[in-house]
């Protein structure tokens, strides 16, 4: 690992825990290379004796910066706004500021988890969409519920922070299990405002090096 070279995110294209990383270095601007790791390649790259000495816990994504090693999608995206303070993505403000942890976690603990491939593989394919369906639809009222007195432009006020990089990817991964999304008018709001933020398309998993070549749009 470079200490002076650019970031190394050990990430996957259709990880949704990756895409939040890849936005938060996208809207600070800050380069970085893409180590692709592929989750369904030989078992999964991840379970890789190699991969396991950086990523203890098997998952995408991790970060080499700084002359560190971070994992943990929520942590490091927290590490980039303290050492980067270009481009805040936390509100100024206690209590919005809270608030875009309160969305964070909810997502982060609460929803994506609950779909993680482990835990579909777990699950099995017969049982996978529904599965993700109802956590994903039980998670998404709450959000939406949250969102009708946080949300201005974006989830939280005007500005674009964390809770933004943590929900859009979800929205993505609420589509790829074909949750009906129409209860949710707020959320498909703030998805409409992001689609094409230029930080947000690139972070997208069709704009991914490792993306094949059949699911890019
Ligand atoms: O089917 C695949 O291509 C494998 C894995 C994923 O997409 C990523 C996840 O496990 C879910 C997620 O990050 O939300």
């Amino acid at each position: 690992m470079s200490v002076i070279g650019k970031p190394l995110l050990f990430s996957y294209w259709r990880s949704s825990c990756s895409w939040r990383v890849r936005i938060a270095l996208n809207l600070k601007e800050i380069p970085y290379d893409i180590k692709p790791v592929s989750l369904i390649k030989n078992g999964g790259e991840q379970h890789s004796n190699e991969y396991r000495e950086i990523n203890p816990m098997e998952h995408v994504p991790a970060l080499q910066i700084d002359g560190h090693t971070l994992i943990e999608s929520c942590s490091i995206m927290h590490y980039l706004e303290e050492t980067r303070p270009q481009r805040a993505l936390m509100p100024q403000d206690v209590y919005k500021r809270a608030k875009v942890r309160e969305i964070c976690d909810l997502i982060c603990t609460g929803v994506q988890p609950l779909q993680n491939l482990v835990v579909l593989i777990y699950v099995g394919e017969e049982k996978k969409r529904e599965w993700a369906q109802h956590w994903i639809t039980r998670g998404f009222r709450a959000v939406e519920k949250l969102l009708s007195s946080t949300a201005g432009k974006y989830c939280v006020g005007d500005e674009i922070t964390l809770a933004d990089c943590c929900l859009i990817p979800q929205v993505f991964s609420a589509r790829r299990f074909q949750v009906d999304l129409r209860p949710f008018p707020i959320i498909l709001r703030v998805d409409r405002e992001l689609e094409n933020h230029p930080a947000f398309r690139a972070a997208h998993p069709s704009s991914q090096p490792d993306c094949p070549p059949e699911a890019t749009k």
